[in-house]
């Protein structure tokens, strides 16, 4: 790729020079005579370095460098000071000029100043277009909903983002928490450390609290060497506990104590050790009942909970289910291109209970079944369409597993009922009362 220079100079043989000077070296060359050209090239073009003489006639270079630096921040800009007033120079690169060159310096230095700004500019580029990129996938923009209930808890969460405080990020299953904890990672002074997921309900206590705090070699059977904790994994960014409401009441005293001082020690090991993290935790309890009720430990609530968000969940804000339901199909990039009108009211008045990373899942089975370029009201399963005893929907639920493998198992056996209740080891004509419940 050819980078742009645009050359600010109101002397015309020496501008022309300098142009060819750097055009010979590959460069795009742009030129201007005069401060306000220079500018409404800046406006037009993609510029990488701006080569500026210190005086113009419609104002100094000082000024078009305090402006770059304002509106076009990364772009470089070089000063051409003339001879023996080396100070303008010095003084501009504390204003932030990449570098200065004197009138009558030969040709080889202004190509490697040239060559070694526009490198820089375009680093700076690339690295703003990744900085966009990551913002897109885990920044507040990833958050889909216009509803007042969602946009509320968004401006929560901007507001807490910027500050070190822990966040409690309360909703049910599946309603967005880790998305957000990711948005205020993303956009906290932190964004540049790691965001470190850990979900309290995935593991026994002794795990957990391996995981969480890591241990030495031989600490316990099966420590076969040196482990470093998650604790220590987020140092210098968050630490995102999911599900706290789940972590053992034990773990939970050596979570507060840590919390209180950011010190602690590896399993094995009596050293204690310092990390510089910011907890965001969640759950889809009621963790102010369980503290009063002595289930979770109060004084660990009120450390967690110095911020509380309620993600609401999406029966609350069902004026959000087209746009999501749109955004996931989208997101598919297939042929399946809209969702029609009487399985659009199918999805509004339908209870959530698995929220919506259920309707996230609802949308990509519904779009693999399509044959045409709609999701029509058949490709909903059956629990949509009200002639079912069975409502639940809840991809957790173990209801909705035991359908499914009913389901699998009738496959398997090719509808011979008979074959798929021995294959279930469960009588037949219990397997005719779960197929009239759950309308296979
Ligand atoms: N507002 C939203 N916009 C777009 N996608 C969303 C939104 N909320 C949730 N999702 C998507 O739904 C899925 C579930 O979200 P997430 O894992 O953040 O939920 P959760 O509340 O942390 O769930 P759990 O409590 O089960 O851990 C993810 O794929 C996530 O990207």
């Amino acid at each position: 790729m050819k980078h742009n220079v645009l050359v600010i100079d109101d002397e015309d043989r020496f501008r022309e020079l300098l142009s060819r000077i750097i055009g010979l070296e590959g460069f795009n060359v742009i030129q201007a005579k005069n401060l306000k050209e220079g500018l409404k090239e800046l406006e037009n073009n993609f510029v990488h370095v701006v080569v500026t003489d210190v005086k113009l006639p419609d104002g100094s270079g000082m000024h078009l460098l305090e402006k770059v630096k304002q509106k076009y921040p990364l772009i470089e800009v070089i000063v051409i000071t003339a001879y023996g007033t080396i100070q303008d120079g010095v003084n501009a690169m504390k204003q932030g000029a990449f570098d200065y060159i004197t009138k009558g310096d030969d040709d080889d230095k202004i190509h490697v100043m040239v060559e070694r700004a526009a490198e820089k500019a375009q680093m700076q580029y690339k690295l703003r277009h990744l900085e966009q990129r990551v913002d897109d996938k885990y920044g507040f923009k990833s958050i889909v909903g216009e509803s007042e209930a969602i946009q509320e808890a968004v401006r929560m969460a901007k507001k807490v983002a910027t500050s070190d405080m822990s966040v409690l990020l309360q909703g049910e299953t599946g309603t967005g928490k880790e998305l957000f904890a990711q948005a205020i990672h993303q956009a906290s002074p932190r964004k540049g450390g790691p965001f470190v997921a850990l979900n309290c309900s995935a593991f026994p206590k002794d795990m957990l609290e391996s995981e969480m705090f890591g241990f030495k070699e031989g600490a316990f059977t099966g420590a076969k060497e040196s482990k470093k904790g998650l604790i220590e994994e987020a140092d210098g960014g968050t630490l995102f506990l999911d599900e706290i409401g789940d972590m053992d009441i034990g773990l939970q005293a050596k979570l507060l104590r840590f919390l209180k001082n950011k010190k602690f020690t590896k399993l094995g090991e009596t050293e204690e050790r310092t990390v510089d993290i910011r907890v965001i935790a969640a759950t889809n309890k009621d963790l102010k009942k369980e503290a009063n009720e002595d289930t979770f430990r109060d004084d660990l609530y009120y450390r967690l909970a110095g911020f509380e968000i309620d993600i609401p969940p999406l029966r609350d804000r069902k004026s959000d289910i087209p746009l999501l339901a749109n955004f996931f199909l989208k997101r598919l990039n297939e042929r399946v291109r809209r969702i029609d009108d009487e399985a659009m009211n199918l999805l509004l008045s339908y209870s959530w209970q698995g929220n919506i990373r259920e309707l996230k899942n609802i949308i990509e089975r519904s779009a693999i079944l399509a044959e045409g370029d709609a999701i029509i009201p058949e490709l909903l399963p059956p629990e949509f369409h009200g002639d079912s005893s069975f409502k639940s929907g809840n991809p957790n639920s173990l209801k909705e597993m035991e359908r499914i493998h009913i389901q699998r198992v009738l496959e398997q056996a090719e509808g011979n009922k008979t074959k798929a209740a021995e294959m279930l080891e469960i009588g037949t004509s219990t397997l005719y009362r779960k197929i009239d419940e759950y309308n296979l």
